[in-house]
């Protein structure tokens, strides 16, 4: 559950609707409290959050709403009670259209910069699974709080794609080399626990409620903090690799038309879909 807001005319929610989404509602929720000017972004893509073309093109939207609206931070959320988010729609990838394919790339890498250099602090609250883009989405937060009994990793060598530069660089900056070496090869999934122990998250919370609490607290941190001092500092030190992203992005996006175009990679594909309805049986 969110947290309460203790007068709900402060509540500003900001609402898009969004062509072509199976959720109701718009894709992506914000919930300003006008009080601490924290805002929470609640993804909304039902079942898991998976990341299409065009929710990936309204987090982007909606972060540089933030960005204009001044916020003191953000937490970064999803509504299901088992799935914070799924990772990249794999339907993206089943025999896609080589166009639209490069602009699902474009789309994850800018939503990863969008994330990485927001100017306010920012929180993923990891209530629920987050495989492959869902880490992603909790690696660009400065801070990770993450509900008990889920998993979380870059799992992409499982599903035979090959995890890119500037992501490995992101996993090696939280956990260390070592770890995300290891951890980006085979794949790994982490427990909750498991993945506080090695530093890919940096709190666990019993459910939603606590994540919520601790999540304002780690933001409180900032409050009489110079918003100037603080954002230069962070942007300083996040900068240079989105700019670096950036530079060799054309040559990312070529990588993984290769990858996921190849016919093994497809066959390969059509498997683990099957395994995934399997699982239900
Ligand atoms: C564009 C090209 C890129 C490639 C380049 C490589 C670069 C690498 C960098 C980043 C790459 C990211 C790649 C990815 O993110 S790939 C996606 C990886 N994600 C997964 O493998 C997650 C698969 N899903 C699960 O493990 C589970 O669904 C889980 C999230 C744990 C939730 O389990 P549960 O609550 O039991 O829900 P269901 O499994 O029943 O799922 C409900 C329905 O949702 C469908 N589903 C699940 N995941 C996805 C997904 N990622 N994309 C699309 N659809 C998904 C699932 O099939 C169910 O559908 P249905 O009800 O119709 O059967």
């Amino acid at each position: 559950m969110l947290r309460k807001i203790a007068n709900p005319a402060r509540l500003l929610t900001f609402q898009r609707t969004m062509a072509s989404t199976a959720s109701t509602g718009p894709l992506v929720r914000t919930e300003l409290d006008s009080q601490t000017g924290y805002a929470t972004v609640i993804l909304n893509r039902a079942p898991v959050n998976s990341l299409s073309l065009e929710f990936m093109a309204e987090i982007i939207k909606t972060v540089d709403e933030l960005e204009r609206s001044k916020i003191r931070g953000m937490i970064l959320t999803s509504p299901s009670s088992k799935v914070f988010c799924a990772g990249l729609d794999v339907l993206e990838m089943v025999n896609p259209s080589e166009d639209r394919l490069r602009s699902v790339w474009r789309n994850l890498q800018d939503t990863w910069a969008k994330l990485y250099g927001t100017s306010f602090p920012t929180v993923a609250l990891i209530n629920g699974h987050a495989p492959a883009g869902g880490c992603l989405l909790a690696l660009t937060c400065e801070y990770r709080i993450m509900c008990s009994n889920f998993s979380i990793g870059l799992n992409e060598t499982q599903l035979g794609l090959a995890v890119p530069p500037w992501l490995q660089k992101t996993m090696r900056n939280t956990v260390g080399s070592r770890e995300a070496e290891i951890a980006c090869i085979k794949g790994t999934m982490f427990s909750s626990e498991e993945a506080l122990k090695i530093g890919l998250v940096d709190e666990l919370a019993a459910d939603k409620g606590e994540a919520m609490h601790k999540a304002c607290n780690y933001l409180d941190t900032f409050k009489n903090m110079s918003p100037y001092a603080r954002s230069a500092t962070k942007l300083l030190l996040r900068n240079k690799k989105i700019e670096d992203m950036k530079r060799a992005r054309e040559d990312d996006i070529d990588r993984v038309v290769k990858n996921v175009m190849n016919s093994d990679f497809q066959a390969g594909l059509a498997a683990y879909l099957q395994s995934l309805k399997d699982r239900k049986k």
